[in-house]
């Protein structure tokens, strides 16, 4: 088998299903490549310069000194994409109204819609299982509720990142973590079901790790302690996340720093 880093090996795929990226920039485009060049039909809700580029030369993947470049379909208006099996939500948490006021063209009755980003969801307190503690007021996730009032429980998948990416031209997508790219999903409830297995599946396929999660909510707050404790890290000593884990000695630096 082809190591997971191995771009050019990427394709194939057996299943095939209409994916849509909905907010396809760092993380979102890395995910539409990997997807499409498994075979899946993707298509990307972008804007801007980044549009422009993907509609005139396609999606670049740059992985190292490799690059591959994957056939999507791509516009500003969810309406000219047409309905899709599976919605992958990879707007930033601030961006989601505009997922909201357009997603209606992208479902069909049983679209699911994943939400990949990190940090506590709009949805947390959707389904909680019973043994989860009530959570605080965080109505301020989904102001006015829009996203509530239009995203049934039925349709949320939630989605935990661990990915590195950058956007580095119009167009093009670099991604920094060649040995580690994982997208954790789960249901909101955390029952184990048909769609979710397959889902995994589909991913896998694409080199996206996504191993079984029990639970999702403690994934989405294992990676953000993580978060929140490298992020310090790499805010105070000015370095990269990756070099920040593989200095030598660490915490007298931060010390310093501080
Ligand atoms: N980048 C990374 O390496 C990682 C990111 N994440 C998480 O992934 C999520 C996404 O982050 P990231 O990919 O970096 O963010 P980006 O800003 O690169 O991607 C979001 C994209 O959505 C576009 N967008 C926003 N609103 C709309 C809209 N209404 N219609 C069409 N396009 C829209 C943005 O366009 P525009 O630029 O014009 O606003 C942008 O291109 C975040 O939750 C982040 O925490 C997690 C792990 C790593
Ligand atoms: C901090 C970062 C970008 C590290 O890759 C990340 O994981 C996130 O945005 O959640």
């Amino acid at each position: 088998m082809l190591p997971p880093g191995d771009i050019q090996g990427i394709r194939d795929g057996t299943s095939h299903m209409r994916i849509c990226i909905f907010g396809a920039g760092a993380v979102g485009s890395h995910i539409a490549v990997r997807l499409a060049r498994a075979g899946h039909e993707v298509s990307c809700v972008m804007r801007g310069a980044h549009l422009e580029a993907v509609r005139a030369n396609g999606l670049k993947l740059r992985v190292g000194d490799s690059e591959v470049t994957a056939k999507v379909n791509a516009s500003g208006d969810p309406a000219q994409l047409g309905p899709q099996d599976v919605v992958i939500s990879t707007l930033k948490a601030t961006a989601l109204t505009g997922l909201v006021a357009s997603i209606k063209p992208l479902l069909q009755d049983d679209t699911a819609i994943v939400f990949a980003q990190n940090g506590i969801p709009w949805w947390y307190g959707i389904g909680l299982p019973p043994r989860h503690p009530t959570p605080p007021d965080i109505s301020f996730l989904d102001p006015g509720g829009r996203l509530r009032a239009c995203i049934p429980k039925e349709r949320i998948v939630g989605g935990v990142v661990f990915s590195s990416n950058e956007v580095t031209a119009p167009g093009v997508v670099q991604n920094l973590t060649p040995d580690r790219n994982r997208l954790l999903i789960g249901e909101c409830d955390d029952r184990n079901c048909e769609r979710i297995t397959r889902l995994r599946g589909v991913l896998n396929d694409a080199r996206l790790e996504s191993p079984p999660v029990a639970e999702i909510r403690e994934a989405i707050w294992s990676k953000l302690l993580t978060n929140m404790s490298l992020s310090v890290l790499c805010l105070l000593t000015g370095q990269t996340a990756r070099a920040a884990c593989v200095t030598t000695r660490p915490l007298p630096m931060s010390f310093r720093a501080c």
